[in-house]
């Protein structure tokens, strides 16, 4: 799914990015389970993107999520939301990837 938001960073040095700005996240999102339910899924899609783009998209992720906006931060919370969800991949641009996976 894809982003398209505004966040600035709270860094512990000087940095362009303490400045508003906005990036077009592409998120990539792994599920998985031993047993299907019994609409034969593991997580409808439809439901990934109610709980995650409808809150971030077009929003000031500063002013909706309660941490500091990293790709990090961002993929381990979108991990945590989802069930059955065990790796978040981010790609907030062409060279800058992250992937967050659970234990
Ligand atoms: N480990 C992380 N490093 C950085 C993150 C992050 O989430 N995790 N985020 C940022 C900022 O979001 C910043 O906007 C991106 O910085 P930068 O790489 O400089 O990206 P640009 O799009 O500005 O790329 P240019 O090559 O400078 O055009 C920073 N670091
Ligand atoms: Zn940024």
């Amino acid at each position: 799914m894809e982003i398209s938001a505004a966040h600035s960073l709270k860094l512990s040095y000087s940095s362009k990015c303490e400045n508003l700005h906005g990036h077009n996240w592409i998120i990539t999102v792994y599920c998985r389970s031993k047993e299907l339910n019994a609409d034969g899924m593991v997580i409808d899609f439809s439901h990934i993107k109610e709980s995650i783009k409808n809150r971030l998209d077009h929003q000031n992720l500063n002013e909706v999520l309660p941490f500091n906006p990293t790709a990090e931060n961002m993929a381990r919370w979108i991990c945590d939301q989802l069930p059955n969800c065990y790796k978040v991949e981010i790609k907030e641009s062409e060279s800058n990837t992250v992937i967050y996976e659970k234990d």
